[in-house]
C-alpha cells in the first residue's frame, strides 16, 4: 500500500481507513503462492498443479473389455438369434478390464450368451469393436490429463493412480500459524481458535493456534510473540486475531510495527474495520479483530484470499473467496447501509409461500436481515443462511430489491 504512513490509533481513532479494494490489493502482493514442489498422491487432495499431469501411456494401454462376456472375431456371430443360436468354439471368457486376446475384436456380453452342455452359443450378433474400449480411447500417451492450475478432486487421485504416478507438482498447503491476542474480555470462552482453524483448512492451509498472548502497554510480549512465530522458517502466513482496535491495550498493530511493518491498519468493512496488513521478515501478517463476528468478516473477506493466494488457489471476484458461491433474492426488507464502508449484512431466507424456499433465485425467494452490519456476535450469524455485501457507494437496499446472497459455507 503506497502513502500509508503507521500510527498507534489507540486513543484516537483511525484517520483514515484504507478501501477493501485496497485491502485486498495489499493481501494480493504481500502472499504470492508457494513454490510448487513435487507432492505424494495422497496428501494432494485440494492442492493446486503448477504443471500439468501428463499421460506417460495410452490409457487404456490396450484394446480390452468394456463388459463381461466371451472375446469373440465378430464375424463369427454372424446372423445368430434365439432362434438361431451359434456355437462360439474355443471362445474366451473374460472380465470387464481384461484385454483382448489377439484375433478377436468384440466382446459378447454373458447376457447375450447360451450355455449348453457343449460350451457356449452367441444369441445375438456383434459388430466389431462391440463391447471393447479402444486403446487410447481416454487418453494417449502425451495428452494432458489435468491441466495447470487443477484443484485437485478425489476422483483425480484415482485417474492419477491408475496411470501409475505416484507424484504431482502443485504448491504446497500454506502453514499458518494463528496468534490470538488478548483473548476474551469478558470472561466467555476463547471462540476464536477453533474458528479461524477450521475456516484456514477450509481454505487449503495447515492451522497451528498459538496464545493467547498477554498483552502490555507496549506491546512488547505481542511483539516477541510475532517474531517467534515468523523467524522460525515454519510459518508461510500467521493471522493474529485480537486487540486490533482503538482501546489503550490494542496493542496488535503497534506489535506489528515493532517487529516488522504495517502496510495498512483500518479497512472500510463493517464489520471488520480494525483488521491490518503487514509482515516480519518475509512472512505476511494479517490482523484480525477479536469481537468474533469482525474476525469472521475480516477473515472471509481478507483471511480466506490470503490463505487461498499462498496455496495458489483462485480468488475470483470482488468478494474474495471466503464466501461461497451467490444466488439471486429478492429482499422481503431493507437494508441499511452507510456510505464509505463495505456492508456484510447477515441475511436469512424466509419462507412465507412467495418464494420456493429452496434459495436458488428462482423462485423469487426473499431475504430478510437478521442484525445490522454492527451487531457484533455470531449468534446472529448463526441464524444466517448467507451474506449480502453492500458495496461502499451504497446507502442500502430497498425492500423489494434484487440482490445476490452468497451463502454460508
Ligand atoms: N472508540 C471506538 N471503539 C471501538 C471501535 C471504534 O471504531 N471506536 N470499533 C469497535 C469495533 S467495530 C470493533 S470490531 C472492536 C475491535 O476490537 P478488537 O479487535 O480490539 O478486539 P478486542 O478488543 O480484542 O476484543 C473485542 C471483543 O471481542 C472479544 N474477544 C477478543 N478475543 C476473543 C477471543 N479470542 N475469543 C472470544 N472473544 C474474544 C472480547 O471479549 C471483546 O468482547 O473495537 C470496537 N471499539
Ligand atoms: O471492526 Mo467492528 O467490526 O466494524 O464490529
Amino acid at each position: 500500500m503506497t502513502g500509508f504512513v503507521f500510527q498507534d490509533a489507540r486513543g484516537r481513532g483511525f484517520s483514515r481507513r484504507v478501501s477493501l479494494r485496497d485491502a485486498q490489493a495489499g493481501i494480493d502482493a504481500a502472499c504470492p503462492p508457494l513454490a510448487p514442489r513435487p507432492v505424494p498422491l495422497a496428501g494432494a487432495v485440494g492442492l493446486c498443479l503448477a504443471a500439468p499431469v501428463i499421460a506417460p501411456g495410452d490409457w487404456p494401454p490396450a484394446d480390452r473389455a468394456a463388459r463381461d462376456g466371451v472375446a469373440i472375431d465378430a464375424a463369427d456371430s454372424l446372423g445368430a438369434g434365439s432362434y438361431t443360436p451359434i456355437p462360439l468354439i474355443g471362445a474366451h471368457g473374460l472380465s470387464s478390464g481384461d484385454p483382448l486376446p489377439p484375433g478377436t475384436n468384440a466382446v459378447l456380453p454373458v447376457e447375450a450368451l447360451l450355455r449348453s452342455s457343449g460350451g457356449v452359443e452367441a444369441v445375438e450378433a456383434v459388430p466389431p469393436g462391440a463391447g471393447v474400449e479402444r486403446r487410447a480411447a481416454a487418453l494417449s500417451a502425451g495428452a494432458s490429463a489435468l491441466p495447470v492450475g487443477r484443484v485437485l478432486r478425489p476422483s483425480d487421485l484415482g485417474l492419477l493412480a491408475g496411470l501409475g504416478l505416484r507424484l504431482v507438482t502443485a504448491h504446497p498447503p500454506p502453514r499458518v500459524r494463528i496468534l490470538l491476542v488478548g483473548g476474551p474480555r469478558g470472561g466467555e470462552g476463547e471462540a476464536l481458535g477453533l474458528m479461524l482453524a477450521a475456516l484456514v483448512r477450509r481454505d487449503g492451509g495447515v492451522p497451528d493456534v498459538l496464545g493467547p498472548v498477554s498483552t502490555d502497554a507496549d506491546g512488547r510480549v505481542v511483539a516477541d510473540a510475532l517474531r517467534a512465530a515468523c523467524d522460525d522458517g515454519g510459518a508461510d502466513l500467521v493471522l493474529t486475531a485480537g486487540r486490533t482496535g482503538v482501546g489503550v491495550d490494542d496493542v496488535a498493530p503497534l506489535a506489528l510495527a515493532a517487529a516488522g511493518r504495517v502496510a495498512w491498519h483500518g479497512v472500510a468493512l463493517r464489520p471488520g474495520d480494525s483488521a491490518g496488513l503487514g509482515a516480519v521478515g518475509a512472512v505476511p501478517v494479517l490482523l484480525l479483530p477479536g469481537e468474533p463476528m469482525a474476525c469472521w468478516s475480516a477473515y472471509a473477506l481478507l483471511g480466506a484470499r490470503a490463505v487461498r493466494r499462498r496455496a495458489g488457489l483462485g480468488v475470483t471476484d470482488f468478494v474474495g473467496a471466503g464466501l461461497g458461491r451467490a444466488v439471486t433474492a429478492v429482499t422481503a426488507r431493507k437494508l441499511v447501509s452507510e456510505i464509505g464502508s463495505v456492508d456484510l449484512h447477515r441475511v436469512r431466507f424466509i419462507g412465507d409461500g412467495w418464494g420456493d424456499g429452496w434459495g436458488d433465485g428462482r423462485g423469487g425467494d426473499r431475504v430478510e436481515p437478521v442484525a445490522s452490519p454492527v451487531v457484533p456476535g455470531l449468534a446472529a450469524l448463526a441464524r444466517a443462511d448467507g451474506v449480502v455485501v453492500c458495496p461502499a457507494d451504497s446507502e442500502g437496499v430497498p425492500a423489494g430489491a434484487t440482490v445476490q446472497v452468497h451463502m454460508l459455507v
